[in-house]
C-alpha cells in the first residue's frame, strides 16, 4: 500500500513510503490479473472508422490561451500572490499570448482584487483577452461580472461536469439535467452581457463554455449538450454576426492513449452544429504523461486554439506544458507565434512565482537538454557544427541538437560538458570555444588523455574552464605557463642550395643560450639546433607531424601552429602548440612547446599538469 506524507513544503515533493506490512503487491499487479482488471478497466474508444486526423499537419499556430493564473494557480501549495500574479501576467503578455485566463473572481477576495487591479490600473493591454472562470453558479456568475466590469475585452468562462463518473457521484444528475443546469446559467451570462451592453459598458465579450471532464463523456451526449449551449446562447441572433462561441473540450484527467482524444476531437467538430460559428478549444491535463501529445493530435483532428501552462504547470501533473507545445511546433518550422527567445526569463519568473522547478530534462527548457556529456555525441555535435559553418543558411540540421539552442536565448557552452563517459570530440569542441583552436584530430586523442585523467582523478564533471586551463598548462599556451625551453630572439639565413639556418637566443630551464642549426625549413633548422644544445646532443626529437591554420580573420588574423615530436631513443611522442601574429615564430614556439613536453617523464607531467588545474579551482 502507498501512504503519502504531508506535503513538503521545502521540499515540494510528496514522499509515499512503501509500508512493508502492506499486501504482496506484486500478488495484484503481476500474479492475480483477474483482481487487477476488477479494479480498474481499460477506457472506451469512440468508434471513429473513417477518421482523418491521422493524415493531418500542424500548419499554423493555434490561438493560444494561458491558464496559468488560473487552473496553474489553483494547483499550487501557496497561490500566487497579486504581486506574483502580475508578474507573470506580465510575462505571458511579453511571450506574446492575447488571451490570459487571469483568474477565478469569485473564489476570493484577493482573486476579485486582483482581477479589478488588473482592470482598474489599466494593466491589461488593449489587445489581451481578460479570461476569467465561474462554475455554472448564478452567484458565483454575477460575483465574476462585478469583478470584469469596465474591462475593455473578456472572455467569460463557464464549466459545468458532464461525464458520466461527475453526474453521478458528485451532480446526482442525469444527461438531462446537466444540459438544464448549462442552459439555465448560459442563459444568466447571455443576460448579464446583454445588461452590459445596453448600460453602454464599452467591454467586448466572448463567452467560453467547457463540458468539463469532456474526454470521460459520451461523445454524442458532450455534442448534445454543447448544441444545447449554442442555442441559449445564441437565441434568435444572426450567428454569423456574433462573437463565435469557444467550446473549450477538456481531458480534465488524462485517462486515454491520445489518438482517443484526438478522435473525440474529430468527433465533435464533425458532428457539433454550425462548426464555422464555433471555436473548439483543446485542454488537456498530463496524467498519462501525454498532454502533449493530446493537443497535438486534437489540433490535427479540427481544433483551433489550445489552453495550458508554462512548463504544465497544473493540476496533478499538471495542464499542457504551452512551452513544448509552442517549441515543437517551432522546430517545425511553423511560427508559433509565441516568443520564448529568452527562456531563461520565462524559467526564473515561472519558478519563483510557482515555487515549482522546472526538471532539468523537460522539454526544451530544462537545464540538460542540450548538453551532451557523452563520447558520440560530442563528436557528431562538433562534426555537425563544422558541417553547418559551410552553409549557415541551411535548414537547422545537427545531430542530437533539434534546436538552435541559440533561438531560445543559450549559448553554445552547455552543449558539451566533460565528464568520464566523453570523449575527444568533445573535449577538442570545448578548446575550439575557448582558444579558437581547431585541433588536428591526431592530436585530439593526446589532450584528451590529459582531460581523462583529470576526470578519473577527480571523478567529477571538467568544467570548460578546467579544459581551457589544462590546455594551457599542457602546452604551455599563454604567458602564465612557461616551458623548460622557450625562445627568446631568431634570426634564419637561406644558403644557395634553399636550406635555411636558425641562429637564436632560447631560455632552457631559465639560462639563455645561443643556438644554431641548419634544416630543410624553419622547423627543422630549430629542431637540430637544439638536438645539438641541448644535454650535450643527448636528445634526437624529430618532427612526425606539422600543421597550421588561421586564427580570426582580417587585420588581426594569427597563425595557430602544431607540431608532433617523436623522441627516437624513447619512442615517445608529444605534442606542442603556439600561436603568433607572425606564422614562422608560432611554429617555432610550437617546436619549443612539444619539445618541453619530452623533456619531463610522461607521467610526471600528467601529475603537474593536473595539480595545476585541480589546485586552482575554488
Ligand atoms: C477542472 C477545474 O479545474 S474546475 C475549476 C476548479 N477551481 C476551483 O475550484 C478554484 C476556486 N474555487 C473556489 O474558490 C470554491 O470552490 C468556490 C468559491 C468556487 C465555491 O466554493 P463553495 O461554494 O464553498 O463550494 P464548493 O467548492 O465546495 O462547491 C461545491 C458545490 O458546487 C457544485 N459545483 C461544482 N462545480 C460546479 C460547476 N461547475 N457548476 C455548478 N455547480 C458546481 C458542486 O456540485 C457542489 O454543490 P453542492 O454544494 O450542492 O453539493
Ligand atoms: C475548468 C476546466 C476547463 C478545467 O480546468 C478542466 O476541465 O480541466
Ligand atoms: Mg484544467
Amino acid at each position: 500500500m502507498l501512504a503519502r506524507s504531508a506535503l513538503s513544503r521545502s521540499a515540494n515533493i510528496i514522499t509515499r513510503k512503501m509500508q512493508t506490512s502492506a499486501v504482496n503487491s506484486s500478488a495484484t499487479w503481476i500474479k492475480d490479473p483477474a483482481a487487477l482488471a476488477a479494479k480498474y478497466s481499460p477506457f472506451k474508444s469512440v468508434d471513429l472508422p473513417n477518421r482523418t486526423w491521422p493524415d493531418q499537419r500542424i500548419t499554423k499556430a493555434p490561438r493560444w490561451a494561458s491558464s496559468d493564473l488560473r487552473d496553474g494557480n489553483q494547483a499550487l501549495v501557496n497561490p500566487m500572490t497579486i504581486e506574483q500574479k502580475k508578474r507573470v501576467f506580465d510575462l505571458l503578455v511579453k511571450c506574446g499570448f492575447k488571451e490570459i485566463e487571469a483568474g477565478f473572481p469569485s473564489a476570493s477576495e484577493t482573486e476579485f482584487a486582483w482581477i479589478r487591479q488588473l482592470i482598474e490600473q489599466k494593466q491589461c493591454p488593449d489587445d489581451v483577452w481578460l479570461q476569467v472562470l465561474t462554475p455554472a453558479r448564478e452567484e458565483l456568475i454575477r460575483r465574476t461580472f462585478q469583478g470584469v466590469r469596465d474591462a475593455n475585452k473578456v472572455i467569460l468562462h463557464m464549466y459545468n461536469a458532464a461525464a458520466p463518473i461527475f453526474r453521478e457521484q458528485v451532480f446526482g444528475n442525469t444527461q438531462q439535467q446537466t444540459i438544464d443546469l448549462a442552459v439555465k446559467h448560459v442563459k444568466i451570462v447571455r443576460e448579464l452581457v446583454d445588461e452590459a451592453i445596453a448600460r453602454g459598458d464599452r467591454t467586448q465579450w466572448q463567452f467560453e463554455y467547457s463540458p468539463e471532464a469532456f474526454s470521460q463523456t459520451e461523445p454524442d451526449f458532450a455534442v448534445r449538450l454543447c448544441n444545447a449551449v449554442q442555442d441559449a446562447w445564441f437565441g434568435a441572433r444572426d450567428k454569423s454576426k456574433e462573437a463565435p462561441i469557444i467550446f473549450n473540450l477538456p481531458a480534465t484527467v488524462e485517462v486515454a492513449t491520445p489518438n482517443n482524444y484526438a478522435d473525440q476531437i474529430e468527433y465533435f467538430c464533425r458532428n457539433v452544429q454550425d462548426r464555422q460559428h464555433i471555436i473548439v478549444s483543446l485542454h488537456t491535463h498530463n496524467d498519462r504523461g501525454t498532454g502533449v501529445a493530446a493537443s497535438e493530435l486534437g489540433l490535427m483532428a479540427g481544433a483551433d486554439r489550445v489552453e495550458g501552462c508554462l512548463f504544465g504547470n497544473g493540476e496533478r501533473t499538471g495542464n499542457v506544458d504551452l512551452v513544448t507545445l509552442a517549441m515543437n511546433m517551432y522546430t517545425q518550422g511553423v511560427s508559433p507565434e509565441l516568443d520564448f527567445s529568452n527562456m531563461e526569463e520565462c524559467i526564473e519568473v515561472i519558478t519563483s512565482c510557482t515555487d515549482i522547478g522546472v526538471h532539468p530534462r523537460a522539454p526544451w527548457a530544462g537545464e540538460l537538454v542540450f548538453t551532451a556529456f557523452s563520447g558520440s555525441h560530442q563528436d557528431a555535435i562538433k562534426k555537425g557544427f563544422h558541417h553547418r559553418k559551410r552553409d549557415e543558411s541551411k535548414p537547422w540540421q545537427i545531430p542530437y541538437l533539434p534546436v538552435d539552442p541559440a533561438d531560445i536565448g543559450m549559448t553554445y557552452e552547455a552543449v558539451i560538458r566533460v565528464n568520464s563517459q566523453s570523449g575527444k570530440g568533445g573535449v577538442a569542441y570545448l578548446v575550439q570555444r575557448a582558444l579558437q583552436l581547431d585541433l588536428p584530430k591526431k592530436m585530439q586523442p593526446a589532450f584528451y588523455q590529459v582531460v581523462q585523467s583529470i576526470s578519473e582523478r577527480t571523478a567529477k564533471e571538467i568544467t570548460a574552464d578546467d579544459i581551457e586551463k589544462a590546455f594551457r598548462a599542457t602546452y604551455y599556451y599563454g604567458p602564465e605557463f612557461n616551458g623548460r625551453f622557450t625562445l627568446v630572439d631568431y634570426s634564419f639565413a637561406t644558403g644557395a642550395d634553399g636550406k635555411k639556418s636558425f641562429q637564436g637566443t632560447v631560455s632552457i630551464d631559465g639560462a639563455e643560450k645561443k643556438i644554431s642549426g641548419d634544416g630543410n625549413g624553419p622547423v627543422s633548422a630549430l629542431l637540430n639546433a637544439l638536438n645539438a644544445a641541448w644535454d650535450g646532443g643527448a636528445h634526437n626529437l624529430e618532427v612526425k607531424e606539422y600543421s597550421e591554420h588561421a586564427l580570426g580573420a582580417g587585420s588581426d588574423v594569427r597563425a595557430a601552429s602544431y607540431v608532433q615530436l617523436v623522441d627516437k631513443a624513447s619512442g615517445r611522442a608529444v605534442w606542442g602548440v603556439s600561436s603568433s601574429t607572425d606564422v614562422t615564430e608560432a611554429s617555432l614556439k610550437a617546436v619549443l612547446s612539444a619539445a618541453s613536453n619530452a623533456a619531463v617523464p610522461a607521467e610526471r607531467r600528467f601529475a603537474e599538469i593536473e595539480d595545476q588545474v585541480v589546485g586552482s579551482r575554488v
